[in-house]
């Protein structure tokens, strides 16, 4: 469905994105993860076909965006990072005009626009005024507009970042529901559960270059270990103690505010601890997640 070699995306001197090869395959949900700034919303725009490639070769359902551009927007969805609804009209019409953009005839638009209002759950809302929608309809009223021309593929930036956990669930939800009907779905997150749950695939990406690539589990095979035991001190403690505990572990991390130990039992970390006398305020063992396989491939976590 997508397909990009070598994709680069300049700004003046500053290169934003270096580089890249990615391929998605149909039917999948595909994962971009990374900090801010890391080139995931630049490598979406190009994937939309609104932002030119500087350099490389990008394939969008076989076609090139710098040619087919017009073609390849009628065939995608896009949701893009900031609400860009038109907040003087209702909930419906603001489906029904972006329906007639794509030039759909007014009856099948007509029921089109019930049919995801339905989907989305906000057919009580047809009427109201986009001011008055929650941020989390707002969303959702984005996601049924991307939805409008029956995209083949649907790029979502971010789609949850911002929404209260209630309605980021619900929004998860029909994210689900759209890979179950074989959309094919592209999106960035900075939500790991969410990367972990909903992806068959994802890249990693830092200061414009994929850093990993894989399921998310076979990234976790392969840059972390099974289980972390975290640990809490008090403030400013940590440092010192992570020397004393570093032979525990594959690898200790510092953060502010704990300490992560990487092992493959957990338990046994934390009995040695104790053993060492150490005192810890909390502990916590869990398996690793994809947290875990960012922390360690950019040394940053990805909240920051
Ligand atoms: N139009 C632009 N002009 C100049 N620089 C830009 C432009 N768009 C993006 N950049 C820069 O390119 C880099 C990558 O930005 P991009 O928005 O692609 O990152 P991102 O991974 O999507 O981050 P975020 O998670 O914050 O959305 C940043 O340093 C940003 O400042």
């Amino acid at each position: 469905m997508i397909l990009a070699r070598g994709l680069r995306k300049s700004f003046g001197d500053f290169e934003a994105v270096k580089g890249i090869d990615v391929d998605v395959r149909r039917g999948e949900a595909f994962g971009f993860l990374g900090p801010n700034g890391a080139g995931k919303s630049s490598t979406m725009r190009m994937v939309a076909a609104v932002s030119p490639v500087s350099d490389g070769d990008l394939r969008i359902l076989g076609l090139d965006p710098a040619v087919d551009g017009p073609s390849i927007r009628a065939r995608i969805g896009v949701c893009p990072q900031e609400d860009t609804l038109d907040t003087e009209l209702t909930v419906r019409d603001n489906l029904y005009v972006y329906g007639r953009y794509f030039g759909l005839p007014r009856k099948e638009v007509r029921s089109r626009v019930d049919e995801l209002l339905e989907f989305v759950q906000l057919t009580e809302k047809s009427d109201a005024m986009v001011e008055d929608l929650s941020g989390g309809m707002k969303r959702r009223l984005t996601i049924a507009r991307s939805l409008i021309n029956r995209p083949d593929v649907l790029l979502l930036d971010e789609p949850t970042t911002g929404l209260d956990p209630q309605a980021r669930h619900v929004v998860w939800d029909r994210l689900f529901r759209l890979k179950q009907q074989g959309v094919t779905l592209v999106l960035t997150t900075h939500y790991m559960d969410e990367a972990e749950q909903l992806c068959d695939r994802l890249v990693v990406m830092d200061k414009g270059v994929i850093v990993a690539e894989g399921s998310p589990l076979e990234l976790i095979r392969a840059h972390s270990t099974r289980e972390v035991a975290e640990l809490r001190f008090g403030v400013g403690e940590h440092d010192a103690l992570a020397e004393k505990i570093s032979d525990l572990g594959d690898r200790v991390e510092v953060l502010p505010d704990r300490l992560l130990v990487y092992s493959e039992d957990g338990e046994e970390v934390i009995a040695k601890v104790h053993e060492r006398g150490l005192q810890p305020a909390a502990v916590l063992v869990r398996r690793s997640t994809l947290e875990d396989v960012f922390l360690r491939l950019t040394g940053r976590t990805l909240v920051d």
